[in-house]
């Protein structure tokens, strides 16, 4: 039976890969353009990224790089709102929000939002009740500890084992909350109190998660880890980031949250080509 999500309606069917289009709202480092300036730019990059072919969009308020700082809920809800609003109205494409804020989650979802994405996996308070109102699917992540210090010294007695653990912990909260398992989306969270060598381990090993039964999502696009290991900056992370994400799709990822999304999508049609063959198994 092929897993689907109903985001409020718009049904993510996940019989292949599907790619997550990345939409920050956060203040536009190239010009000094207020807060229209940015959600105008961040409607016109959600649209392209809609014509080059993404299966949803991600927007996203609130910076949660290493050392980011937090955004009030009114900025974040300013920045969110409309271009959720926007996106959903002038798509057909699910619209995802990348917050923790139960207010953000509950007014994203009034705005059209149909998938609530939430880095935290609902841990802080009244988001597990918030999420459970909208009745939306959710996608909760894995993290060690707080963006604020979460890289500072990252480590683990058994690192896979662990984010099973708190996965399965998680999906047990919501179940609680009333949240329907088959509302759940699991992430390793590569990168949240992760060093690359974590990153790789848990990568390679990402289809132990899958005994948990649900959908894996997976976000390794321009991540440092990648820049770790080819020597590239944050923009020339292209090949790397593409690679990752096929890489990720081969060890069951079925949503692939990524910058750059028609050329992820076409890596991720060869893989889905192929994949459509039948394995050695089945033709010895
Ligand atoms: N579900 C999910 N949401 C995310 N939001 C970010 S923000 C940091 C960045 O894009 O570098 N990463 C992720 C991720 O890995 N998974």
């Amino acid at each position: 039976l092929t897993p689907q999500l109903d985001c409020a309606g718009r049904v993510l069917v996940l019989d292949r890969p599907r790619v997550m289009g990345i939409v920050n709202v956060t203040p536009d480092s190239f010009s000094d353009g207020g807060a229209h300036d940015n959600v105008e730019a961040a409607v016109a990059h959600g649209l392209r990224l809609a014509a080059e072919g993404a299966d949803i969009l991600d927007v996203g308020g609130e910076s949660t790089r290493p050392g980011a700082d937090e955004v009030t809920v009114e900025e974040e809800l300013r920045r969110v709102i409309p271009v959720v609003e926007r996106l959903a109205r002038e798509t057909a494409l699910p619209v995802s929000v990348d917050t923790s804020k139960p207010e953000v989650m509950r007014a994203a979802v009034a705005a059209g939002a149909g998938l609530i994405n939430d880095v935290y996996a609902l841990r802080r308070e009244g988001a597990l009740d918030a999420a459970a109102a909208t009745g939306v699917p959710v996608v909760l992540m894995h993290m060690q500890g707080e963006p604020r210090s979460m890289q500072a010294a990252p480590a683990y007695d058994d690192l896979v084992g662990e984010v099973h653990r708190f996965l399965a912990e998680r999906i047990f909260a919501c179940e609680m909350a009333g949240i329907a398992k088959k509302r759940i989306v699991l992430d390793p969270g590569y990168g949240f109190g992760k060093t690359t060598a974590h990153n790789l381990l848990l990568l390679r090993q990402q289809s132990r998660l899958l005994d948990l039964g649900l959908p894996l999502l997976a976000g390794l696009s321009r991540k440092r880890s990648l820049g770790e290991i080819t020597g590239r900056e944050v923009g020339e992370r292209l090949h790397a980031s593409v690679a990752a994400a096929v890489l990720a799709a081969e060890y069951g990822a079925r949503i692939l949250r990524v910058h750059d999304v028609a050329a992820t999508v076409d890596a991720l049609k060869v893989w889905a080509a192929v994949a459509a063959q039948p394995s050695p198994k089945a033709a010895a």
